[in-house]
C-alpha cells in the first residue's frame, strides 16, 4: 500500500472576538467555527509511525485563538488567509493550509427603536461560510458562501411548458408557492499572497450577493428555479468583478395543495388554495456554476 491522501487538523474550533468601542461603548461581536487541515511532508507520520513531522491539531486551534488575538478576524475570508499564510511560512514541511470558517448570525437587537450597544440575537440558522486553500508557491484560493437562507414566496413562481410523456404526472402550474434554502458560492479569482487578499472588500460582496439573491427571489416572476438562479448569478458576476465563478445549489421545498371536495365540495384547489402541505421530501434540487464569458 501506499499513502494516497493525507490532510489533518482541527475541526469544530469555536471562536468568539468581541470589538469594544471605547468612545461610544458600542461592542461589535463575531462567532465562527473553524477547520484547519494541513497538507505536506507528513507522510511518515501515516506510515512510519514518525510523529516528529506532526504539529498537533492541539498546536493548530492554539494557533487559531493566538492568531485572532493578533488579527482581525472579519472579514472571515482574509483571517482564513492569515491562519493559512500562518502555517505555511512557519512549518517548512508544511505546503498547504486548508481553511474553512463558518461565521453564525448575531444581529444587533433594537430596544426602544434603538440599536442596542451590546446586546444581539441569533435571526436564523443562515450562516456565511468561506473555504480557502493557501498553497505554498502558488496562493490563496477562496470560496465564499451564503448557506441554510431560508426563502419562501406565495406567488409570483410558475413552472410550465416542461417535457411531457407517458411519465409525466405533475400538472402545469401557473401560480405555486416557491421555497428554497439558499445555498449561493462565488469563486474568487486566485489571489497570489495575503497582501492582495487583503485589499478586497468580502464583506461588500458578501451583502451584494445575499442582496441580489433576495431581491430576485422576490420580484423574479419565476419560471422555473433554473431561470431565477441564472438570474442570480448573473447579477452577482456583474456587480463583484474579482469573482470568477458563481455557482446555487437549491432544494425545491415543495408545498402541495389539498383537496377538500370530498367534504361537502370545500373548494381548496387551483385559484382556491389556501391550505397546502409542506413536503419535507422528496424536493427538487436544482444546481448551475455561471462564469464569465
Ligand atoms: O422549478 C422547477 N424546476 C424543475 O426542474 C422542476 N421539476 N419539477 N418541478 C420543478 N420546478
Amino acid at each position: 500500500s501506499q499513502l494516497g491522501y493525507a490532510r489533518y487538523g482541527k475541526d469544530n474550533v469555536r471562536l468568539y472576538k468581541v470589538e469594544k468601542d471605547a468612545k461610544t461603548g458600542v461592542h461589535t461581536v463575531i462567532e465562527q467555527t473553524v477547520r484547519i487541515l494541513l497538507e505536506g511532508d507528513i507522510e511518515t507520520s501515516y506510515t512510519k509511525a514518525d510523529n516528529s513531522v506532526v504539529v498537533a491539531t492541539d498546536t493548530q486551534k492554539q494557533t487559531t485563538y493566538i492568531l485572532a488575538k493578533q488579527h482581525p478576524i472579519s472579514p472571515p475570508e482574509q483571517f482564513a488567509a492569515v491562519l493559512g499564510d500562518h502555517f505555511i511560512n512557519t512549518y517548512p514541511h508544511i505546503h498547504a493550509a486548508h481553511v474553512k470558517i463558518i461565521q453564525h448570525r448575531w444581529t444587533r437587537l433594537s430596544v426602544d427603536g434603538k440599536p442596542h450597544p451590546h446586546s444581539f440575537y441569533r435571526d436564523g440558522e443562515e450562516i456565511r461560510v468561506v473555504e480557502s486553500v493557501t498553497r505554498e508557491g502558488e496562493g490563496v484560493s477562496i470560496r465564499s458562501k451564503i448557506e441554510k437562507l431560508l426563502v419562501l414566496k406565495s406567488t409570483g413562481s410558475a413552472f410550465h411548458g416542461f417535457h411531457r410523456d407517458e411519465y409525466t404526472r405533475l400538472p402545469e402550474t401557473w401560480d405555486r408557492i416557491l421555497s428554497t434554502e439558499i445555498e449561493a458560492g462565488w469563486q474568487w479569482k486566485l489571489f497570489k499572497s495575503l497582501e492582495e487578499v487583503k485589499k478586497v472588500d468580502f464583506n461588500a460582496a458578501w451583502q451584494a450577493a445575499r442582496d441580489i439573491t433576495l431581491d430576485i427571489f422576490a420580484k423574479d416572476d419565476s419560471a422555473s428555479v433554473q431561470a431565477t438562479m441564472y438570474k442570480m448569478c448573473d447579477e452577482i458576476l456583474a456587480a463583484v468583478p474579482l469573482v470568477e465563478a458563481v455557482d446555487y445549489a437549491l432544494p425545491n421545498k415543495h408545498y402541495f395543495e389539498i383537496d377538500l371536495s370530498w367534504h361537502k365540495g370545500l373548494k381548496n384547489t387551483g385559484k382556491d388554495a389556501t391550505v397546502f402541505a409542506p413536503q419535507s421530501d422528496p424536493n427538487g434540487l436544482i444546481q448551475c456554476t455561471v462564469v464569465r464569458k
